[in-house]
């Protein structure tokens, strides 16, 4: 089957996963019949996709139109024969119970056309075992959405033991259709890619505190502040449910064995009924409590449990890459957007070092002989071999690979940077404005870009600002963070003294240092949805990256403290009023407007835009210096090439062609 031959998409299921899957398809223009048991579950869950599209329609994310016609293409229904009886796919989201899904993959076996696809969105069941309630094991997948669907763009697509690999093909071709990140699991082991990582994280947290190596608030601490995940082990845990990580690594003590034998506290919790956020209690106090409120305080940080929870990653990840479920690549990526990670655990293992952690490890096998510790046959392996990463590694071209970067080619000699941390908004963390310093050197060293063109990833933020993390990691400390503030401010300023041209492209928002990132563009252009702004007043801090004194220079003074004193939002139009935005254009145009404007500085004369930004940049804090580089610059061009060739294009009534000499 191809991807063209699918029109219908049925979805057995309506509640939180089962609706936003549903609305997924829809939006991506499918025909979905999305069923539930009862009426009253299946209108809930087409009262729950209405509602979604509302919003995303009144965030200009989509239009009314096009949220209207998602809607029609929903049919709620209860009847399961009419539900797949014209299905090209099922995905089936029913409750987590091997005997409700038995039920089901039955009936759905017996009313489904024989060309039809069978995926389930199972988090903790085999895939295998459920292929085979079907008379088409081979024709069956696990096709694993992440909470909320609308939202997450990670699709993990599994591999049953049966299922062949036209399969798999279709699958990843839907989701990618579907508008998410399809990643291959090649073996149906428990937990899959990211429950695989996340949930033996989760459970080696908690026997530290049972083994009485840390407090839950030093774990926290070290998590969030040291390492630097979004929340802290035990936050983790209760905002996932104990319940739910109980459940599958229940399961994956009972398929792979003692080293997943669930924590003490962890198991008393889920006999408690203490499961987190959603009862109220669970490691934290939600009810009477602060709930998670997890400190900065780098006293907190505990050597010893950084080390094996990041030994407890390494293994994992070890497990996944030895047994050929999947490649380091595809596991970073996966935990990246399966739990918003900031970098992948291979990448923190190897930034770690493999070799330390394999030795962790082994110390505290020795030490406490819990199977937990015993390390992967293949962790040896990556250990010997320096890491997950070849550390040499680029791609084909030699573009270096950034993590945090996309480094593209979109038009005539422009080079793209795109702020790539899509599920933090595009924020700005250290390691960002490290790698922003290689992509200008990239390009500077490249004579084939001769403009550079700046976008954030996703259509929702071009960046809400500096990383909360980045700010709040080392506990604050303001050493550090005067650092933070030089590096920015130097990095970004980098972009006001390339000699070529550099556009800002803004579509969503453009926060805090997100803005001074702009701020340091020669141009700025925007797509009518974006909202520009400098909260930091909002947070009690000030703008540490250029803000107090680059935006004043555009927008004068006077707007300058408007923005930054009042810390609102400002649409695009009043940003272009205010001369900040060179140019505001519609959302569906706006990235082949962008490139075309950086396509049109490209073909401009690099000497006299080089002597120009010189001459304009030094001019700022004194401008009879800026007028004698202007006369230099002067000077240096008049007899090149390319005013010869400008003359000439003018009077041959030519488009000139420069090229810098
Ligand atoms: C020297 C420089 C200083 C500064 O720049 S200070 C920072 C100034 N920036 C801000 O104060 C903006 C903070 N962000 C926001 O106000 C909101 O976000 C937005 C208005 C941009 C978007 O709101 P919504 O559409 O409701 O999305 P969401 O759920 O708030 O954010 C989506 C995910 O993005 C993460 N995120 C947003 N901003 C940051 C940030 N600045 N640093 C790190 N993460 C950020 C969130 O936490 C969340 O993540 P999850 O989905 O995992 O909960």
């Amino acid at each position: 089957m191809d991807l063209e031959e699918i029109n219908t998409v049925a979805v057995l299921g309506a509640g939180n996963m089962g609706h936003g899957i549903a609305e997924v398809a829809s939006l991506a223009g499918y025909d979905v019949n999305m069923r539930d048991i009862k009426d009253e579950f299946v209108q809930g869950g087409y009262d729950k996709i209405e509602w979604s599209l509302g919003k995303l329609a009144d965030s200009e994310q989509i239009s009314e139109d096009e949220a209207d016609a998602a809607l029609d293409r929903v049919t709620p229904l209860v009847d399961l024969e009419e539900t797949v009886a014209d299905a090209d796919v099922v995905i089936e989201a029913v409750p987590e119970k091997m005997d409700i899904k038995e039920d089901t993959w039955t009936d759905v076996e017996e009313y489904a056309p024989e060309h039809t696809v069978f995926t389930t969105n199972t988090s903790s069941l085999s895939i295998t075992d459920l292929s085979e309630f079907t008379d088409r094991p081979e024709r069956f997948c696990g096709m694993h959405f992440f909470n909320p669907p609308i939202r997450m763009d990670l699709v993990e697509v599994i591999s049953g033991e049966h299922t062949d690999d036209a399969t798999l093909d279709i699958v990843e071709d839907l989701a990618d259709d579907f508008g998410k990140t399809p990643v291959r699991v090649r073996k149906d082991v428990p937990g899959f890619i990211v429950n695989r990582v996340l949930v033996p994280l989760m459970n080696e947290a908690a026997w530290l505190v049972d083994e009485g190596v840390a407090t839950i608030e030093e774990v926290d601490a070290t998590t969030k502040f040291d390492i630097g995940l979004p929340m802290g082990s035990f936050e983790l845990s209760d905002y996932v449910g104990i319940d739910v990580g109980y459940h599958v690594l229940d399961y994956m003590h009972e398929v792979a064995g003692e080293r997943y034998e669930p924590a003490p506290m962890m198991v008393e919790k889920v006999e408690n009924e203490e499961f987190g956020q959603k009862t109220g209690q669970g490691f934290y106090d939600y009810e009477d409590g602060d709930g998670a409120d997890v400190s900065m305080d780098d006293d907190l940080f505990n050597e010893t449990v950084k080390e094996r929870l990041l030994a407890a990653l390494a293994n994992e990840v070890a497990f996944l890459v030895g047994d050929d479920v999947a490649s380091p690549e595809e596991i970073d990526t996966a935990v990246k957007l399966g739990g918003r990670w900031p970098k992948g655990p291979a990448k923190f293992a190897d930034e770690y070092g493999v070799a330390e952690l394999a030795d962790a490890l082994d110390e505290a096998y020795e030490a406490s002989g819990h199977p937990r510790y015993e390390a992967f046959d293949y962790l040896a392996t990556v250990a010997e071999e320096g890491g997950f990463y070849d550390q040499a590694e680029g791609d084909a071209e030699g573009t270096p690979d950034f993590d945090t970067l996309e480094i593209s080619y979109p038009g005539d000699m422009v080079g793209q940077i795109e702020l790539s941390r899509p599920q933090q908004m595009n924020s700005i963390s250290l390691e960002l404005i490290e790698d922003l310093d290689a992509a200008i050197d990239l390009f500077e060293e490249d004579d084939d870009v001769r403009a550079v063109l700046l976008t954030g990833a996703g259509s929702k933020a071009f960046s809400a600002g500096a990383d909360f993390m980045s700010i709040a990691g080392g506990g604050a400390d303001p050493f550090n963070a005067v650092e933070l503030s030089k590096y920015g401010q130097e990095t970004f300023g980098r972009l006001e003294q390339v000699e070529m041209p550099v556009v800002a492209a803004i579509d969503g928002y453009c926060l805090g240092g997100g803005m001074e990132l702009a701020t340091c563009a020669d141009i700025r252009v925007a797509s009518s949805r974006s909202e520009f702004g400098q909260p930091e007043f909002n947070l009690g801090l000030l703008p540490g990256w250029g803000g107090t004194q680059r935006l004043q220079r555009i927008v004068g003074m006077g707007r300058a403290k408007e923005i930054i004193f009042t810390a609102e939002r400002f649409p695009a139009e009043e940003m272009e009023e205010f001369g900040f935005v060179n140019e505001v254009y519609d959302p569906d145009e706006f990235e082949a407007a962008a490139v075309e404007y950086a396509e049109k500085l490209a073909g401009g004369p690099p000497l006299a835009q080089r002597f120009t930004k010189r001459a304009m940049l030094k001019g700022w804090d004194d401008s009879e210096a800026g007028l004698e580089v202007e006369s230099l610059g002067f000077g240096h061009v008049v007899g090149s090439e390319d005013v010869h060739e400008g003359i000439n294009a003018f009077f041959g009534d030519d488009d000139p062609e420069f090229e810098g000499k």
